[in-house]
């Protein structure tokens, strides 16, 4: 299914960062031929905040690990602010995603032997523009854990960690996978205020996918796949903060 590209966005002023066109994805497995992907188009836009919905298998993490160039796509084409990365060799699609990308799973990834200013630091050392990993970890409300191990931190606060990681080299666009699966309710939305807060401070792209239907309130706009197609996109006029979030 296409779904129009030419409907009015929240920020459609702002720049397309990401131009999928007539992508998909099939994986093949012996003789079984699993198609995660179907001839999806989408474009986002620079600074906006996208949701991504969709039962499980409907293709939104297979979608998202194309536009980190962390997979490429079977056919079709995937720009980044103009650049065709669908056929980038492995060199450039790791300079993109060291230079544009930060990533966010449901699991934190901290190294247990660092503090949290040691982790983020592991980054801001690689970096072309870092930001100090004081100054992230402040962003994501932590000042006060800098020298904490991740033993001795909460879920949400590892969380947060892992996002003043992903955006210490000002990625352009930030890329999440469940970032509240493994969360309460709560501590979700602890996590969630930290995204509008990178978002808005920012201005980073931010693409979140989540099971959670209730987290769609506060994303600009809110896509939903089925089955490797997008079947619906809705544009929020208001969005809701994360705390007036329910679910
Ligand atoms: N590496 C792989 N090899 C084979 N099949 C895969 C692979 N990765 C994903 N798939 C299949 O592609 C389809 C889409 O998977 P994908 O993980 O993108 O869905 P999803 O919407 O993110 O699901 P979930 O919400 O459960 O994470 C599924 O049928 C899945 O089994």
């Amino acid at each position: 299914m296409n779904i129009s590209l030419a409907q009015p966005t929240t920020r459609q002023s702002a720049p397309v960062i990401f131009h999928v066109e007539g992508i998909s994805k099939v994986y093949r497995m012996g003789e079984v031929e699993v198609h995660a992907l179907r001839s999806l188009n989408l474009d986002l836009y620079e600074s906006e905040f996208v949701v991504l919905l969709g039962p499980s298998g409907s293709g939104k993490s297979t979608l998202l690990n194309i536009l980190g160039g962390l997979d490429i796509p079977s056919s079709g084409h995937f720009y980044f602010r103009n650049q065709d990365l669908t056929n980038a060799n492995d060199a450039v699609l790791t300079r993109f995603r060291r230079n544009s990308v930060g990533f966010i799973f449901q699991f934190y990834n901290l190294i247990p032997s660092l503090t949290a200013r040691e982790n983020v630091a592991l980054v801001t050392e690689i970096a072309r523009h870092p930001m100090k990993p004081e100054q992230a970890l402040e962003l994501v409300g932590l000042r006060d854990r800098l020298d904490h191990f991740p033993a001795q931190l909460s879920g949400g606060e590892q969380q947060r960690v892992a996002i003043a990681r992903a955006i210490a080299k000002r990625p352009e666009v930030l890329l999440c996978d469940e970032p509240t699966g493994a969360l309460d309710f709560q501590t979700g939305k602890i996590v969630l205020e930290a995204l509008a807060q990178v978002n808005q401070e920012l201005g980073t792209t931010t693409a979140v996918i989540t099971h959670n239907a209730g987290i769609a309130g506060m994303a600009d706009r809110v896509i939903t796949m089925r089955s490797g197609e997008i079947t619906n996109i809705q544009y929020n006029e208001h969005k809701l903060a994360p705390s007036a979030l329910e679910w």
